[in-house]
């Protein structure tokens, strides 16, 4: 942490974007945050310790799970995911100048953003060239040098770039919400001998209003094995938030599931249940153990 007790906090940059709008809803105000190009880019600032938190969102109510994160949560190993944070998503079409919806021919944003309002997209506009930017804040920038283009972003930006509002809240549903998973490295003095699990943390607290996540690979491709790793939560009662998976990049048809329950890995119930799904994983890891994110 710095030296005047303010968190350091990463997030998909530059500013405007819904991720630092998350940051500072998730930190408040008064604390340091550090804009980053990419989601990668936060990744490697935690694991640098360049920042104490990365903010990097998991999945949107309309377009569901953010690929890049899921993937960099498998892949780097000493990263936990120790807090929450959903926002409401309104998003704005924006311009440099005004400009009529059929004018435009250019579309820029990031690809969630497109795909969030892509009702709107397919409504109102003729058929524009679309460009997928690092984020929502980054089209702002590119949308600069293109004639009769538009960004799709937060209304955060209107002010930051001087920007024209063509259309508000343009999302293919009123209620648009992400959640955004606060990432910390992992210090090695709590970990246990294995590099992935943390069994042994003791700053979890055992409380019904905590979440776990956890990704796991089934040691075989046969009948029933997806439902023989969730039986162990049914027969302890614990209740599935979110289940998604992703291939495992190795082989057609392989795939890892990535599990959100309520309860603390501090439970000794969650413990028992975990215990019995890494002994039928080829993969398995403990992403964390946060609150529950309550408005
Ligand atoms: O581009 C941004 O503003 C972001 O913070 C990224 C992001 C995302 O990847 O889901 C965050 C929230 C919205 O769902 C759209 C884009």
């Amino acid at each position: 942490m710095s030296k005047n007790n303010s968190i350091k906090c990463s997030y998909l940059g530059p500013a405007g974007t819904y991720s630092e709008i998350a940051a500072k809803k998730f930190f408040g105000e008064n604390n340091v945050f550090i804009a980053k190009n990419t989601i990668a880019d936060v990744f490697d600032s935690v694991t640098t310790a360049e920042a104490d938190y990365g903010v990097v969102p998991i999945e949107n109510s309309i377009e569901g799970s953010v690929n890049m994160t899921m993937d960099l949560l498998f892949e780097i190993p000493n990263i936990r995911v120790v807090g929450e944070c959903v926002i409401p998503i309104r998003h704005f079409l924006l311009s440099y100048e005004k400009i009529e919806l059929d004018k435009i021919r250019t579309l820029c944003s990031h690809q969630q953003a497109i795909g969030q309002c892509s009702k709107f997209i397919r409504s109102y506009l003729k058929d524009p060239e679309i460009i997928f930017t690092a984020s929502t804040s980054n089209a702002c920038h590119i949308i600069k040098s293109i004639p009769n283009s538009a960004a799709i972003a937060s209304e955060n930006v209107i002010q930051i770039y001087n920007l024209y509002t063509i259309a508000k809240d343009i999302q293919d549903s009123l209620v648009n919400a992400t959640r955004f998973f606060i990432i910390s490295k992992i210090n090695n003095n709590n970990n246990n001998n294995n590099n992935n699990n943390i069994y042994n943390f003791d700053d979890y607290y055992s409380f019904e209003s905590y979440k776990t996540s956890i990704i796991c690979c089934p040691k075989f491709n046969k009948a029933g094995v997806l439902y023989s790793i969730l039986k162990n939560f049914t027969r302890k009662n614990i209740n599935l938030t979110r289940i998604e998976s992703r291939p495992t990049k190795k082989q057609l048809g392989e795939y890892s599931f990535y599990i959100d329950f309520e309860g603390s890995i501090a439970d000794n119930k969650v413990k028992r249940a975990l215990i019995k799904i890494e002994q039928m994983s080829s993969f398995f890891k403990i992403l964390g153990s946060y609150k529950k994110w309550i408005e």
